[in-house]
C-alpha cells in the first residue's frame, strides 16, 4: 500500500499551488467553492504531488493546444472517419512522447496519470496507444530478451500490435481456444491454423485496421501430437509496407460497436501460416529444434496461469480507467446539481437541486467511491510494478509466485468493483441531470458507453469474480488448517457470504450472519447519520469535484464547465451545432409534395363509431363484438 505522506511536506505552499493550479472563473459555483470546508489546491497536491500535476497540464495543455486534438461540436463523424482521426491521434502521442524511460522508473505511477490524462479526453486513442505500447508491448518485451530488438520497432511505429487471445465462440473460458500452434521440426516452423470461422480471434483491439502483427494465443501442437497447452506466439498479420494481409491470414473489422468507436476492434483467421520457431513467446515454455518440448514450470496449473499473467495488468488498469470514468461523470452531474434550480420555499426563490437529499443521495456516496477507488487503483498499480519488476528479473521466490496469485486474485475483483460502479454511477450522473442529461453534447451517454466494455474485456466480470473467491477459499482452508495445527483464531476477515458457500456445515458462521441481519435493523440509525453527514459533504462536493476535474476542454461538457454558467455555455455549443438554424433540406417534402391521403381519419366519425360500438359491444356476443370491432378499423371510420 503506496505510504500515507505527510501533509505539510506533500502539499508544499500556497504560491506553489497557485502556479500549478490557477484559479476557477468567478459565477454561480463560486458559492458552493466559497463553502468548502477545505482548500482544493492543496487537497490536489496532497493527492497527486507537485510532479504529477505538472505531467498532468504538460499533456492537457498539449492536447489542447493540437489542432488534430479539437473538438467539432455538431459534427457527425462517420466510423471511418474516427478510426482515421483516432489513428492520427494515436500518431501524435508518440511523437509527443510525454514519458521519459528515466521519469517512469523513478515514478512508475505516471504512466498509469498518463493513460488517465489521455482517456479522460478520449479512450479510443488512448486505447490504441496503450493496447500496442502496453498490452502488446509490454507481452513482448517481459517474455524473453530475445524480443529485445522489438522495442525500436514497437516504440517509432515501425510495426502496430494487437493482443489476439478471444476467438469468435470463446472469450472467458481460455481453455477452450482452439486456434493451433503446430512445431513442424523439419522446416523449424510453427504453423497457426484456425480450423473454422468460430475460432477466428475476434474483438481484437486494432486488429481491425492498423495492425501489422499480433500476439496469438494458440494450443501448442509438438510433432509427437501431443497438446502442450495455451501459448503466446508473434504473428505478423499485414504488410508493414502496405497494410494489406498477409498470405494466408484474412483479416477486418467487426463493425460498429456500442462505443468506443474511434478503436478498430478486428477479427482474423490464418490458414496454416508458417512462422519461425523464433516466434514463440517463450514465457511458459519453449521446443528444442528437435520437437521436444520444455517447461521451467512443472505444473500444468502453473504454467496455464503464469501464461494468462499478463492479463491482471489490464484488469488493474481498467480499475483506474473505470474510476476516471466515475470522476468524469461526478464532474459533470455535481457541477450541474450545483446550479441547476428547481422549486425551492417561494415562487420567486429557486434553490440548487444539490440541496435535495435525494440528490445528495444518489450522487454522493459515488462521490466517496471515486475518491476510495482512486486510492485503491493507484496503490494496487504499485504493488503490480513490484511484480512486474520481479518478472522482468525472472524472479522464482515464493514470494513471487505469492504476488502474481495475489495480484490476480485482487485485480480479478477490483475490476468488477471498478468498473460496474463507474457504470451504475454513469447512469444515475446521466438521470440526476435530467434532460440536459441526455444531450449528447454533454457526453454523459459517451462516458456511460465507453465505461461499458470495462466490465467485460478483459475477463468479464462475474466470472473474474470467481476466481477471487476461489483465492478467498484456498487461503481460508489453509489459515483454518494453520489454526487448527496451531490454535490461533479464526480469520475474521472473510466476508459472511463467501464463507456461507462453504455450506451449512459452518454453522457457527451462518449464525453469525443472522446477527448480521440484525445489524439491518439499526441501519435506519445509521441512515439518519448520513443524511447528517450528506448535509455537510453538499457543500464540499464541488470542490472535492474540483480536485480531480480536468481543465473544461478535456471535460468536454458544457453543463460540467468549471463557470458553471450552465445555461450560457449550452446555450452557445447550440447555436455552434452544424446548420442548427436552417430548415431541413427536405422541406419540399413537407411544404408541397403533402401525403396522397387513401385514407383519412375523421376524428368526429371515429368518435361517433367508437361510442356507438362501445354499447354495441356491451350487448353484442363476443364473435359479433370482435367482427364488428374489426370491421370498424377495417371500413366505418373511412369515408
Ligand atoms: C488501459 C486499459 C487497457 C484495457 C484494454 C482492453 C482491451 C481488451 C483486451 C482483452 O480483453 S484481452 C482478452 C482477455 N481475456 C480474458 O481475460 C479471459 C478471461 N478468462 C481467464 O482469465 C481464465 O480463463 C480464467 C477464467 C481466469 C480461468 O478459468 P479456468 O477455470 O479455466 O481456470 P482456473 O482453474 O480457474 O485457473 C487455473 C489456475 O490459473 C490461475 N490463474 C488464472 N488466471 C490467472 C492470471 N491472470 N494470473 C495469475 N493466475 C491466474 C488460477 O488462479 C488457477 O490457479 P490456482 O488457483 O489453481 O492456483
Ligand atoms: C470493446 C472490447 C474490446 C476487446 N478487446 C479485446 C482484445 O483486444 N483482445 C482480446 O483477446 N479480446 C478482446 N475482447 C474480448 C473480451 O476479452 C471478451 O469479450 C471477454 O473476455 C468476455 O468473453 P466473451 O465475450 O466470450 O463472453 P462469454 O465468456 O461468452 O460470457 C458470456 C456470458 O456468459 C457468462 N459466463 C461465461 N462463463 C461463465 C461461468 N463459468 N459461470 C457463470 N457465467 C459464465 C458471462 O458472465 C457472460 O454473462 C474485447 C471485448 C470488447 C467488448
Amino acid at each position: 500500500m503506496a505510504p500515507t505522506p505527510n501533509v505539510k511536506e506533500a502539499t508544499g505552499n500556497q504560491s506553489s499551488w497557485n502556479t500549478l493550479l490557477p484559479d476557477f472563473p468567478k459565477g454561480p459555483l463560486s458559492k458552493y467553492r466559497k463553502k468548502a470546508s477545505f482548500n482544493w489546491k492543496e487537497m490536489a497536491v496532497f493527492l497527486d504531488g507537485e510532479d504529477i500535476i505538472r505531467l498532468k497540464n504538460r499533456i492537457f495543455s498539449a492536447l489542447e493546444s493540437d489542432p488534430f486534438f479539437a473538438h467539432h461540436p455538431g459534427e457527425e463523424l462517420s466510423r471511418e472517419k474516427y478510426q482515421e482521426l483516432t489513428f492520427l491521434r494515436c500518431k501524435r502521442l508518440f511523437e509527443y512522447d510525454f514519458l521519459t524511460q528515466q521519469e517512469i522508473i523513478e515514478n512508475p505511477l505516471k504512466i498509469l496519470n498518463m493513460v488517465i490524462c489521455i482517456g479522460m479526453y478520449d479512450w479510443s486513442p488512448c486505447l490504441q496507444f496503450f493496447l500496442h505500447c502496453g498490452v502488446f508491448g509490454g507481452t513482448i518485451l517481459s517474455a524473453s530478451k530475445r524480443f529485445a530488438d522489438f522495442a525500436k520497432k514497437i516504440y517509432n511505429m515501425e510495426i502496430f500490435g494487437c493482443f489476439a487471445l478471444t476467438e469468435l465462440s470463446h472469450g472467458t473460458n481460455t481453455k477452450g481456444i482452439r486456434t493451433t500452434a503446430t512445431f513442424d521440426h523439419n522446416t523449424q516452423e510453427f504453423i497457426i491454423n484456425s480450423p473454422d470461422f468460430e475460432a477466428a480471434k475476434f474483438w481484437v483491439g486494432n486488429m481491425g485496421k492498423h495492425a501489422t502483427h499480433a500476439v496469438v494465443y494458440a494450443q501448442l501442437y509438438t510433432p509427437d501430437g501431443q497438446c502442450q497447452g495455451l501459448h503466446s506466439f508473434i504473428v505478423q498479420i499485414r504488410d508493414t509496407k502496405t497494410l494489406l494481409p498477409m498470405p494466408g491470414v484474412m483479416v477486418g473489422d467487426i463493425g460498429k460497436k456500442i462505443g468506443q468507436n474511434g478503436l478498430d476492434n478486428g477479427f482474423a483467421m490464418f490458414h496454416n501460416v508458417r512462422i519461425p520457431k523464433e516466434s514463440i513467446l517463450n514465457i511458459t515454455g519453449d521446443v528444442s529444434p528437435e520437437g521436444k518440448y520444455s517447461s521451467s514450470f512443472k505444473d500444468v496449473k502453473e504454467r496455464f496461469s503464469a501464461a494468462l499473467g499478463s492479463l491482471s495488468t489490464g484488469r488493474i488498469l481498467i480499475t483506474a480507467v473505470s474510476a476516471t470514468n466515475l470522476k468524469l461523470a461526478l464532474s459533470i452531474a455535481i457541477r450541474f446539481s450545483a446550479t441547476r434550480h428547481q422549486f425551492g420555499p417561494t415562487d420567486e426563490e429557486e434553490i440548487p437541486v444539490i440541496e435535495y437529499q435525494t440528490q445528495q443521495w444518489r450522487l454522493l456516496p459515488y462521490l466517496a467511491a471515486a475518491y476510495a477507488l482512486d486510492y485503491f487503483s493507484k496503490s494496487l498499480f504499485e504493488n503490480f510494478v513490484e511484480f512486474y519488476a520481479g518478472l522482468l528479473t525472472k524472479q522464482r521466490s515464493q514470494r513471487q509466485a505469492d504476488l502474481g496469485r495475489e495480484i490476480h486474485a485482487l485485480s480479478a475483483a477490483s475490476k468488477p468493483l471498478s468498473s460496474w460502479t463507474a457504470q451504475q454511477a454513469a447512469q444515475e450522473c446521466r438521470e440526476a441531470c435530467g434532460g440536459h442529461g441526455y444531450l449528447a453534447m454533454n457526453r454523459l451517454g459517451e462516458i456511460r458507453n465507453d465505461n461499458d466494455p470495462n466490465c467485460t474485456y478483459e475477463g468479464d466480470n462475474n466470472v473474474l469474480l470467481q476466481q477471487t473467491s476461489n483465492y478467498l477459499m484456498k487461503e481460508f482452508f489453509l489459515s483454518l488448517l494453520m489454526s487448527l495445527k496451531n490454535p490461533l483464531p479464526l480469520p475474521q476477515y472473510f466476508p459472511y457470504r463467501w464463507v456461507l458457500c462453504v455450506g451449512v456445515g459452518w454453522r457457527v458462521f451462518f449464525f453469525r450472519y443472522i446477527v448480521a441481519l440484525f445489524r439491518l435493523a439499526i441501519s435506519y440509525e445509521v441512515a439518519k447519520c448520513v443524511s447528517f453527514l450528506f448535509k455537510q459533504l453538499k457543500d464540499d462536493a464541488v470542490a472535492l469535484v474540483d480536485v480531480f476535474a480536468p481543465p473544461d476542454f478535456i471535460l468536454n461538457s458544457p453543463i460540467g464547465k468549471a463557470s458553471g454558467e450552465l445555461y450560457k455555455n449550452m446555450w452557445a455549443e447550440i447555436l455552434q451545432g452544424n446548420k442548427v438554424l436552417n430548415r431541413p433540406s427536405w422541406w419540399a417534402e413537407f411544404c408541397i409534395n403533402k401525403p396522397h391521403l387513401v385514407h383519412f381519419l375523421n376524428p368526429k366519425k371515429l368518435r361517433n363509431q367508437l361510442c356507438c360500438s362501445r354499447t354495441e359491444l356491451k350487448t353484442a356476443s363476443p364473435t359479433k363484438c370482435s367482427r364488428r370491432k374489426n370491421h370498424i378499423t377495417s371500413v366505418e371510420i373511412y369515408p
